[in-house]
């Protein structure tokens, strides 16, 4: 008995056999239809008064026949397409249209969504007969020329009718294979500059507060920044402010046509969604939209695992793409093979995140082993370096706010510093000497960003763990980003969660070269602590070198570790601010290099070696040298 589709429910039994009856038909490639499928289809229509369709396949069959309501037809879960062959799902769907409707929204989406190779819609008149066709197919994403002055928008498919149904005359098969070699030729001289290929980021959310718009896009910019660092191109932007959102698909389901519509259009493959979301809300969406679904967690997921240079580091790392990963197993969706490979699948080195629930759990449980030794190991070390009694300044702030840099002009180490998100993932000690022997070990960490995945932020929890024992946090930002003071109160917000707000703390207004005179004077007025400087010119970090000095004082006369103690004149530390974005005129120029340091060597954590340091006195340090006062 074959099966009927859709809504079955009160048919007469002369409709179910009228129905059935259509399951007969053999279509022949060279044509849309028969005309004894379309009257079949017609009749079985006039006799429900619902709308009914074929999905015909190129074989000639009929692989399901469909009933609907007056106005729509809901297709069967006609399975996945990526599991199926070639650009097409060799079906094409031909379905009557009660009210003489040309071919509407949802038969759009259906033919974009499911790569049908064609959609037609037999328009009806009162009495029943057939009497026009619509009929539409896929075509590819035309490539916009700089000088092409055609309308940006390009429709993912074209669309023909009213014809009339004697004079339909459509080499079927002839039309699918000129299509597919336009597919595959078009496939092949696309340009991809991401090596992940590309994506359509989306933000969604609740229009709130004042100002939603604004926050809305300032975080489509971060995330299309980490959509870069993470390697995938960015095709276009939807944001979307909606009362509340929707449990299922995050966003209604007409603006969720809108997006496949448009990622069709731009043929792109995955929707990199700005915003957290559910296991169920991933896969209803990627069920929906058949494409791949990818949220902010996974993508900053992802850098991390392209990242991860230590073996700490990869641990981590896979524990929290397991640790994710593993409500997504429970699942049992078969979106989950998204999960795997390209953006968003990446395990950290060969790691493969193929795997099982209960070897995922197995897995689990021995990465955390694994981590709380090497958790001890670093605690052994630290002890012994608070033995000796060597102050620790952790560098702390946004990511790219110029951390590492900060690190590598003070100490001349030379640590990866990339106009990138999260370009430090294994963060380096390196030690610094100030005069008379006195020294301290500056920490480079991770950089913080809004909403930290909470598996991560435990995962990364421990490499904090050095900047607990910080002596002084320097709070590192990029005073020429505009959401600059968004990523204070999140590092601060996040220093607070890490129980590490306590600590004596430098603002650090970096990138200074960037803000104008006024708005660093600005910036100066509103933090009076505060330090300005750029990391990338050495010389203005001199400044700051004298507020480490002088916060540590203390700390190392306590230390006991040389009799000496700097002593800078309360005015030199009060008006650090103007030697911000300018340099004074009264610095005397200072040799090369004015500071040594040595490095760790490439292992992180590791501890500071004693070699290599040669001694500068405070005067060298070139800042004042006339009112630095140096005492023994
Ligand atoms: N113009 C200017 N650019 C700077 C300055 N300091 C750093 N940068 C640039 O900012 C970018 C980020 O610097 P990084 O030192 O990698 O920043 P970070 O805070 O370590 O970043 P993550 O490790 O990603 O958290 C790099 O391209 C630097 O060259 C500065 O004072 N002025
Ligand atoms: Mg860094």
């Amino acid at each position: 008995m074959p099966t009927l589709y859709g809504n079955t429910t009160g048919l007469s039994p002369n409709a179910t056999k009228l129905l059935e009856r259509i399951y007969r038909r053999k279509v022949p490639l060279h044509v849309i239809a028969t005309p004894e499928l379309i009257r079949a289809l017609a009749e079985a229509s006039h006799e429900t008064g619902r709308q009914v369709g074929a999905l015909v396949h190129r074989s000639g069959e009929i692989d399901y026949v469909i009933v609907g309501d007056a106005t729509r037809l809901m297709l069967p879960d006609i399975g996945r397409l990526r599991a199926a062959q070639g650009r097409f799902r060799a079906l094409r769907l031909v379905h009557t249209h009660l009210w003489n409707e040309p071919l509407t929204r949802d038969d759009f989406v259906d033919l974009v969504r499911l790569r049908l190779d064609l959609v037609a819609a037999i328009q009806l008149n009162p009495g029943g007969e057939p009497r026009t066709l619509h009929y539409a197919y896929n075509t590819p994403a035309r490539e916009t020329a700089p000088d092409d002055d055609a309308p940006a928008e390009h429709l993912p498919y074209t669309a023909v009718g009213p014809v009339l149904i004697g004079r339909v005359d459509v080499d079927f098969g002839g039309l699918m294979q000129a299509l597919e070699d336009e597919f595959n030729k078009h496939s092949r001289t696309r340009s991809v500059t991401g090596k992940d290929g590309r994506a359509l980021l989306v933000h969604v959310s609740e229009k709130t507060k004042h100002g939603a718009l604004a926050r809305a896009e300032e975080s489509l910019r971060e995330l299309a920044e980490l959509a870069a660092t993470a390697g995938v191109e960015v095709a276009d932007n939807v944001l979307q402010l909606r009362e509340r959102i929707d449990a299922r698909h995050v966003m209604g389901k007409g603006k969720l046509d809108e997006v496949l519509l448009r990622a069709a259009e731009l043929d792109v493959e995955t929707l990199v969604f700005d915003r957290n979301l559910t296991p169920s809300q991933a896969s209803a969406i990627a069920k929906h939209t058949d494409l791949k679904v990818i949220d902010r967690t996974q993508l900053i997921l992802d850098i991390f695992a392209q990242r991860a240079e230590s073996r700490d580091g990869k641990l981590q790392v896979e524990l929290a793409q397991l640790k994710y990963a593993l409500p997504r197993l429970a699942q049992k969706d078969d979106s989950l093979s998204r999960l795997t490979g390209g953006i968003g699948g990446r395990g950290p080195g060969e790691t493969k995140l193929e795997i099982g629930r209960r070897r995922a759990k197995e897995r689990v449980s021995f990465l955390e082993d694994q981590l709380k030794r090497l958790s001890r190991q670093r605690e052994q070390r630290r002890r012994r370096r608070t033995r000796q009694r060597v102050p620790v300044v952790s560098i702390v702030g946004y990511t790219n706010a110029g951390k590492s840099t900060l690190l590598n002009t003070l100490t001349g180490a030379e640590v990866l510093a990339e106009d990138k998100l999260f370009a430090t993932l294994d963060p380096r000690s390196r030690r610094l000497r100030f005069p008379e022997e006195r020294e301290v070990v500056l920490t480079d960490t991770v950089g913080f960003i809004r909403e930290l995945p909470p598996d991560l932020f435990a995962a990364f929890r421990a490499t904090f763990e050095e900047a607990a024992d910080a002596d002084l946090l320097l709070h590192v930002v990029d005073a020429s980003d505009p959401a600059r003071d968004q990523h204070i109160e999140t590092t601060e917000a996040l220093l607070t969660e890490l129980d590490l707000i306590k600590l004596p703390r430098i603002l650090v207004f970096n990138k200074v070269d960037r803000v104008d005179r006024e708005e660093a004077r600005w910036l100066q007025q509103g933090s009076p602590g505060a330090v300005l400087l750029s990391a990338t010119q050495r010389e203005t970090a001199h400044p700051l070198l004298l507020r480490i000095a002088e916060h540590l004082k203390s700390r190392w006369e306590e230390a006991a570790l040389v009799p000496t103690y700097v002593a800078a004149a309360d005015d030199e530390l009060a008006d650090d601010g103007d030697h911000g974005a300018s340099g004074d005129g009264d610095q005397a120029p200072h040799e090369d290099p004015v500071l040594h340091g040595d490095g760790d060597g490439d292992a992180p954590w590791s501890e500071a070696t004693e070699e290599g340091t040669s001694l500068t006195t405070l005067a060298e340090l070139g800042a004042r040298p006339r009112r630095t006062v140096l005492r023994i």
